[in-house]
């Protein structure tokens, strides 16, 4: 390092005074710079290797203009506040790349640990030629009795060429000219290296050892390349190991290469040297001792070597890029491109000897029944430890947070993390003709059912004469539609929200769903219900993200009154945070979390019914949570039932997921119709499916349930799809205090009242008497008043 480390405004000075950059340390001043002022002072330095820092008092950069610096080639920050730097940590920047500013100097500790006093720190428009001469050589000693220095050249790789002597003159001369220029002790005189052989020396930087006593020049060397007099690269001869061998070996074949040589060949015919890259990488790859990893290796590098010869890229080139991305402090995923990604062979559905086996227990059993019917779920207070930090992060940090939390979660690296209406066509390819039309029915039956349940009307009462209630309904304005998109993509679940969203008017509908691994975007299916449905918006995120997104809303994400949908526990757990959250002034639809289903069957079902029905919802998701309630059911039936799902499930390309679900899942066998349903509706199922004999007749019993499912020919699926009911219902046994989604819950009332003096009359003093109690004398003024200039109440009235 040397005495003093320049401080630069802009590259103008850099053109002015061009020995500035024999520094190897320079500082810009971020006062008066931009980002791109900045980028632009390190590019045009001669030597890429040099430290440039940033000196970021009163800078006017934003955290991304700063880390951007960092990734381009930007080495430390100067810093003297302790809370600022603090701030630079929380966002991502190493503390190694902060010099510090402690005791009086800076520290810096990239690469080179070092102290700065502040006063070495010079403005470089208070530096001379003769100044920056003078720090030199007044800061270097000799202990020999020529008085000449020592000086070490070395070429920009750090290799050695030579060791030789300056003098206060040759230093001089150096630094004005930026060439190598020393002192020759065998002509005792000034040495202009390359005056005569043509083999000048561009000087990149000048730099004093540890303690002062020795120099070190680094050069770029010109000419035939040769440093030493005897023409080879170094003092020391010819550099023949390694990459830079390798290197000139191949640049002089390049030149020289006998016509019919292999190398030759490999020169002229680009897509040989491309095939034998890819062979020689996948050798590599598949080496597995050392001696053939560093064989296959060394095979790599040649090929690449050649590939870089023959396009005139050089070793220099390659390691100023391997020195660039050392530097950046964000770095992609760096995930393989999908080509490279050996292809599993769709699995089989794991045929295992282990019975996939549903528990029988008894109505009788109280605590067995207790344990049956706990639902597999985290306790709130470990999944909300989970989602807190995510819903801080989005809160604090918006689409930023967005993205990093999708590419953690969900795999998938995201430019941007909203997909804005109207959606691109290519966004639709792959959806089929057959896709389209079942769609299509089946947004048409939502739609009719849940037009009829559209409250448009105004009701009104007059409860007293003169005194008239009214309740209006209104459309929430802007609604957040959730779409799972984890273990399945469920389009469906586009329609049942998007449906009723724009039947009951709601002005703004946005959509949510995690992006497919595969390309990042969200299924042509649900693109085509958020087009049906006039969304404005599809945000490309899933779990708690996504619900705090729309909770609070981001730079692109809009922030919306409700949020509405079904999904896995870290969507649920978010959406109930949100709702208490007075900040994000958010309601949600209800807890609508893992599936799961009760079925109520006897001795007449039809077992394979029973089980395709239970094991539609244990499909969903480990978490789900399948009930048969079965009455008075002969033993056979019990194993039929229970070979049924056993059968059937092994069939499933879930069997996996299925086998979990199974395994915290049961029978209750009940003696009685009454007992089963008392036993249903303590449970308050999301789904309840009656497969007994005059199913309809038990509808009145259901006193708590999502949705129910009457008769053996209506499978739980339909309610899924098609029907026209809703399937975002309330799990968890919710159904006790919420219903499922339906037109209204995309609405809310407004109550109004008209009071004429007659009302006024007959309500008033009631009113006044109730306020009077409450101690509230202004409410009960607001209507004395009234009646008093109506006459209505006697003078002196109290
Ligand atoms: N009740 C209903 O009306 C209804 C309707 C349809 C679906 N469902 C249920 O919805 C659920 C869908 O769940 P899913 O997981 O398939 O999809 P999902 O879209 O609900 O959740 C996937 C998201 O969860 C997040 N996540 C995953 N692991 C995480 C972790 N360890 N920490 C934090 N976040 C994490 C990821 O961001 C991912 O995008 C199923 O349980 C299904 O049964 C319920
Ligand atoms: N059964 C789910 C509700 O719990 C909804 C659904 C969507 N796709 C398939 N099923
Ligand atoms: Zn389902």
């Amino acid at each position: 390092m040397l005495p003093i480390v320049p401080v630069l405004n802009g590259t103008d000075a850099l053109k002015e005074k061009p020995y500035i950059c024999l520094s190897n340390q320079i500082v810009v001043d971020g006062k008066n710079s931009s980002k791109d002022d900045i980028l632009e002072i390190v590019q045009s330095q001669p030597n890429q290797a040099h430290n440039v820092s940033v000196l970021l008092k009163d800078a006017r950069l934003d955290d991304d203009e700063v880390i951007a610096l960092l990734n381009n080639g930007i080495s430390t920050l100067f810093i003297d506040s302790a809370e600022y730097a603090a701030h630079l940590i929380e966002v991502g920047v190493p503390s190694v790349r902060l010099t510090m500013f402690k005791d009086g100097a800076y520290h810096f500790n990239f690469g080179q640990v070092q102290k700065i006093q502040e006063s070495q720190l010079v403005d470089v428009s208070k530096i001379s030629l003769d100044s920056f001469n003078n720090s030199i050589i007044s800061s270097l000693k000799t202990d020999r009795s020529d008085g000449l220095y020592t000086t070490l050249v070395v070429d920009e790789n750090e290799r050695s060429l030579g060791l030789v002597y300056s003098n206060k003159e040759s230093i001089s001369l150096a630094i004005e000219t930026q060439t190598g220029i020393y002192f020759s002790r065998s002509r005792n005189e000034i040495w202009r290296k390359g005056a005569t052989s043509g083999n000048v020396q561009q000087l990149l930087s000048v730099e004093l050892d540890c303690d002062g006593d020795a120099l070190k020049f680094v050069v770029r060397q010109g000419g035939s390349g040769s440093f030493c007099h005897l023409d080879t690269e170094s003092c020391f001869g010819d550099f023949k190991h390694g990459l830079y061998g390798l290197q000139r070996l191949l640049q002089d074949r390049f030149s020289n290469a006998p016509e019919g040589s292999y190398t030759k060949r490999l020169f002229d015919d680009s897509e040989l040297l491309s095939a034998k890259i890819k062979e020689e990488a996948e050798e590599l790859t598949e080496a597995v001792e050392k001696k053939d990893i560093a064989w296959e290796c060394a095979d790599l590098f040649y090929f690449a070597m050649a590939r870089l010869v023959a396009n005139g890229v050089s070793l220099e080139d390659v390691e100023q890029n391997l020195n660039v991305k050392h530097m950046k402090i964000t770095r992609r995923k760096g995930d393989a491109k999908p080509k490279f990604i050996k292809k599993e062979e769709p699995v089989a559905p794991a045929v295992t000897e282990e019975k996939i086996f549903l528990n029988v227990v008894s109505a009788d059993d109280k605590t067995a029944v207790e344990q049956a019917v706990t639902r597999p779920i985290q306790k709130t207070a470990e999944i909300m430890n989970l989602v807190n930090p995510i819903i801080e992060n989005v809160v604090k940090n918006g689409d930023k947070a967005l993205i990093e939390l999708t590419a953690r979660f969900d795999g998938v690296e995201l430019e941007s993390p909203v997909l804005e209406a109207p959606f691109p066509k290519e966004y639709l390819e792959g959806l089929t003709d057959e896709l389209r039309d079942a769609l299509d029915l089946s947004i048409e039956n939502v739609r009719k059912f849940h037009e009829a349940q559209m409250q448009t009307d105004t009701l009104t009462v007059e409860t007293q004469p003169g005194v008239v209630c009214s309740r209006f309904p209104r459309p929430i304005e802007k609604v957040g539609l959730y779409i799972p998109g984890g273990t399945a993509i469920l389009p469906s679940t586009a329609l049942m929200l998007g449906v009723p969203a724009k039947v009951a008017g709601c002005k703004e509908i946005v959509f949510a769903s995690p992006p497919r691994k595969s390309d990042g975007r969200v299924s042509p299916e649900v693109v085509y219900v958020a087009g049906k449905v006039g969304a404005s918006k599809i945000v490309l995120a899933g779990g708690a993200q996504a619900v705090a997104s729309m909770a609070y809303g981001t730079e692109s994400v809009p922030k919306v009154d409700k949020i509405l949908g079904p999904g896995n526990q870290f969507v649920t757990a978010a959406k109930m945070y949100v709702q208490n959250d007075t900040q994000a002034l958010c309601s949600i639809d209800m807890p609508a979390g893992p599936s799961e289903v009760l079925v109520i069957c006897d001795e007449e079902a039809d077992v394979d019914f029973v089980a395709s029905d239970l094991l539609s919802q244990a499909e969903h998701g480990i978490d789900s949570q399948v009930i048969l309630v079965g009455v008075s059911l002969s033993d056979s039936k019990i194993k039929e039932l229970q070979n049924a799902v056993h059968e059937q499930a092994l069939q499933l390309p879930r069997v996996d997921i299925v086998r979990k679900c199974i395994a915290h899942s049961s029978i209750i066998l009940c003696k009685s119709y009454e007992e089963a349903f008392q036993m249903s509706n303590q449970y308050a199922p999301e789904h309840l499916i009656l497969q007994i004999a005059d199913a309809e007749s038990y509808v009145k019993d259901v006193d708590h349930a999502g949705s129910v499912f009457v008769g053996a020919y209506t499978p739980e699926s339909c309610g899924d799809y098609s029907s026209g009911t809703n399937h975002t219902l309330p799990t968890y046994g919710y159904a006790r205090q919420y219903s499922g989604v339906n037109t209204a819950t995309f609405q809310k009332f407004i109550t109004s009242q008209a009071v004429t003096p007659t009302g006024l009359e007959n309500i008033g003093r009631a009113v006044m008497s109730v306020a009077k109690v409450e101690g509230l004398d202004a409410h009960r003024n607001a209507v004395k008043i009234r009646m008093t200039k109506l006459g209505l109440l006697p003078t002196g009235f109290e």
